[in-house]
């Protein structure tokens, strides 16, 4: 990451969406490239171009079980009057000794297999006799329980062109094309098109590796007993799922105590594997609130350049926010407020944009729609503030689902979208188009 950009605005100030974004993306930057095994590509953007070393094919093969045939041999075959050629052998998917089919000859041959010299088509074997010397078959029999079916005759019921049933060498990609273009996100079919032509490892941007930590001491791991006063530990969970689903490899680490000293320990120890760090709870104005204060002293003569700025933006839910980096390679840090829906909000509009910006991705946004409001009554939305309202999204329709609250978890886990409503918008009526955002 660059030096943190210096940020004009004052303390008072009172940041936007966009401005908070903007912020966030002016300073996080692509991950460098790295040589990664295909699998572990998986989802990353190729840096370079790749270029097909080996035709695919590289050879000519049959895209059928059947024979390989001469043209001439089976010109005017029916059933009736059938082509009867003598079977000189069987050509396997991975067979190099290939057999030559003369005049009056046939190769018994399998899907994949290298077309023999001498073939010019192949015969599906649905098409003969299979050796039977009855009518049609349907397949061939094993070779385990009938050897003889790779030699004797076989009676052949059609004609087949030149060519038939025959994959031309270089008919997928020819050696020298491009195979891939620098910028492709490799999903399953490009790693597939990557492996058939041979490359076991490519040159991509990694995936990020995010540290989420959450805090508060009121803080108890799921499948644990709560004591009075003591809640389960949710938003490390949503925010480190959260993190893989935007292609991060996401690092857990469960609550830390409301302790300055701890907490700037923790995130000390675990710079070392994270490239971006997300922290949950503790931004806002409490006297108990442990990332403000032990972050806010950060900016400091170990770490010039480094720094965490704590700011104030015009939304609802994640009005406290922080921003910044931390430690030698100033690795950027997001601090997120503590409300689970506050938290889960706040990653979706700015940590799922850094997560996919480090990963060199330039559609880094979700995607957003018009829809219709459906709901019973109006919406309210308070003055000056960009309200994100959770919904079900359909149709071209959404449904708002459970009301404003940031702690309303079992509402947000119904919910596909986010309902925007605009600054200056203080009330939505039903029937109204209104922009969302699509959770995916
Ligand atoms: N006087 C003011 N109080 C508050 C303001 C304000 O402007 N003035 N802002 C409110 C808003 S808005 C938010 S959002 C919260 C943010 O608070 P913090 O980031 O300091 O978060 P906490 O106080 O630590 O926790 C808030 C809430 O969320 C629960 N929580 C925290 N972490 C988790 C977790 N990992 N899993 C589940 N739930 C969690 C916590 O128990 C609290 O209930 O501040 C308002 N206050
Ligand atoms: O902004 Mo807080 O995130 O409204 O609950």
């Amino acid at each position: 990451m660059s030096t943190a950009a210096p940020r004009a605005a004052g303390p008072d100030h009172l940041w936007s969406v966009d401005e908070h974004l903007d912020d966030i993306l002016a300073t996080v930057r692509p991950l460098e490239p790295i040589e990664l095994n295909l699998l572990d590509a998986q989802g990353c953007v190729l840096v370079e171009d790749v270029t097909v070393p080996v035709s695919l094919p590289p050879f000519d093969n049959s895209s059928m079980d059947g024979y390989a045939v001469r043209v001439a041999d089976v010109a005017g075959a029916s059933e009736q009057h059938p082509a009867v050629l003598d079977v000189v052998g069987d050509v396997a998917a991975g067979q190099a000794d290939l057999l030559h089919v003369g005049p009056g000859q046939a190769a018994r041959i399998m899907t994949g297999a290298p077309l023999p010299p001498g073939a010019e088509a192949v015969v599906p074997v649905e098409w003969t006799d299979g050796g039977l010397g009855a009518g049609p078959v349907t397949e061939m029999r094993a070779r385990g329980l009938a050897p003889e079916g790779a030699t004797g005759q076989v009676r052949v019921h059609r004609p087949a062109p030149a060519r038939a049933h025959v994959r031309a060498q270089g008919s997928d990609v020819r050696a020298g094309d491009r195979a891939l273009a620098a910028g492709t996100v490799l999903g399953p079919p490009q790693i597939s098109l990557l492996a058939a032509i041979g490359r076991g490892t490519v040159r991509v941007r990694p995936r990020p590796r995010v540290v989420v930590l959450s805090t508060g001491s009121e803080l108890v791991q799921p499948g644990e007993e709560l004591r009075p006063g003591q809640i389960h530990d949710s938003n490390s969970f949503a925010l480190t799922a959260a993190a893989r689903d935007a292609g991060a490899i996401a690092y857990r680490v469960g609550a830390v105590a409301d302790n300055p000293e701890t907490l700037r320990d923790t995130i000390e120890d675990q710079l070392v594997r994270a490239d971006l760090m997300v922290t949950s709870g503790g931004v806002s104005v409490g006297a108990y609130d442990v990332v403000r204060e032990a972050l806010s002293s950060v900016d400091d003569e170990d770490e010039p350049g480094s720094g965490i700025d704590f700011r104030r933006l015009a939304m609802q839910p994640g009005k406290p926010q922080g921003f910044g980096s931390i430690g030698p390679d100033h690795t950027p840090l997001l601090a997120l407020p503590g409300n689970p829906v506050s938290s889960y909000v706040s990653f979706e509009l700015f940590v799922r944009p850094a997560i996919r910006t480090l990963m060199g991705l330039t559609d880094v946004h979700r995607p957003r729609a018009r829809a219709r409001l459906t709901a019973d009554g109006a919406l309210t939305s308070p003055k000056g503030r960009r309200q994100f309202l959770r919904g079900r999204y359909a149709d071209g329709a959404v449904t708002p689902v459970g009301g404003a609250g940031s702690h309303l978890v079992a509402a947000l886990a119904q919910a596909n979208a986010l309902i925007v409503v605009p600054e200056d918008v203080e009330s939505v009526a039903p029937g109204t188009e209104v922009e969302v955002v699509l959770l995916g």
